[in-house]
């Protein structure tokens, strides 16, 4: 792993609605294979930094780079194939889809094959589509998703939908994986699991992450680096440990009990 060389950089960049400073002045920077959390208090702009990154709203101020390249103003799209893809708060699903066919959409993003040669079911579509499915198929058994291959997204039990959410984020392969609270709604059970599949799936496919968590078990668990927001600046950043002992951070945030 190329852990030294910077993946990520903002630079002080912000977005205002109206009159609200929803997120301003930030400055990331997180090098590859790094595993990051983002934490603050609700309404804090943590989910606004991530509708940063992935193209949903363009910086009103300053600069977010990948791999050095300017990404601002370009749409979500185009910012997927350059490398970012997240899950969401809420879970974002075609439940209508089998749990293959989710996975196989996300792959479409990244394809080779042109649309045209889909349309005409010309050759290379053929080879591309059973490529795409077998790789699918193999990828899903890494979620333990692949014995509910047809079953459709809707019918799955919460933790797997999470996990299949994130199956389909990474089957666009990205450079830079965003998590928003992927541990929302599950039990300690579920929440361990999901850890272990973080730090699993980083190793394996050489992954850079970032994490907007609440349950701080996870986030201090499993994060190298926090960065913390609180009415939309960051506050600190650090270690878990020196992130747990930040006086402003507890007053902010993680209240007495957590220090
Ligand atoms: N499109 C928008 N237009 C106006 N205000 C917005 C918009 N999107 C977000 N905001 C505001 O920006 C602020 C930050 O919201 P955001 O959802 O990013 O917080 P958050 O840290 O993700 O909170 P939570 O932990 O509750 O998910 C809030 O005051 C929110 O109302």
């Amino acid at each position: 792993m190329m852990e030294n060389k910077l993946l990520l950089k903002v630079e002080n960049a912000g977005i205002q609605f109206g009159g609200l400073k929803a997120v301003s002045n930030t400055n990331v920077e997180i090098k590859k294979g790094e595993l990051i959390g983002l934490i603050g208090p609700n309404g804090a702009g943590k989910t606004t930094f991530f509708n940063l990154l992935t193209g949903v709203y363009a910086p009103t101020e300053g600069n977010i780079l990948l791999e050095g390249k300017r990404l601002n103003g370009l749409p979500p799209y185009k910012i997927t194939r350059k490398g970012i893809s997240r899950t969401f708060q809420n879970i974002r699903l075609f439940n209508e889809l089998s749990v293959l066919d989710n996975v196989k959409v996300a792959y479409h993003t990244n394809s080779k094959h042109s649309i045209l040669s889909s349309i005409f079911r010309l050759p290379p579509h053929f080879t591309g589509e059973r490529e795409m499915e077998e790789k699918a198929i193999d990828f899903l058994k890494i979620f333990n998703l692949d014995g509910f291959l047809y079953e459709k997204a809707k019918n799955l039990p919460y933790g797997q939908q999470r996990r299949l959410e994130i199956a389909r984020a990474l089957a666009t392969q990205p450079k830079l994986l965003l998590l928003d609270e992927p541990a929302a709604g599950m039990n300690p059970n579920e929440t361990e699991e999901l850890m272990n599949l973080i730090s699993f799936i980083r190793e394996k496919f050489d992954l850079t992450v970032l994490l907007i968590e609440h349950d701080m078990q996870l986030v201090m668990g499993v994060c190298e680096r926090i960065y913390v927001l609180d009415h939309g600046q960051l506050i600190a950043e650090g270690s878990p440990s020196e992130i747990r002992n930040n006086p402003k951070v507890i007053e902010a945030y993680l209240g007495e009990e957590v220090s």
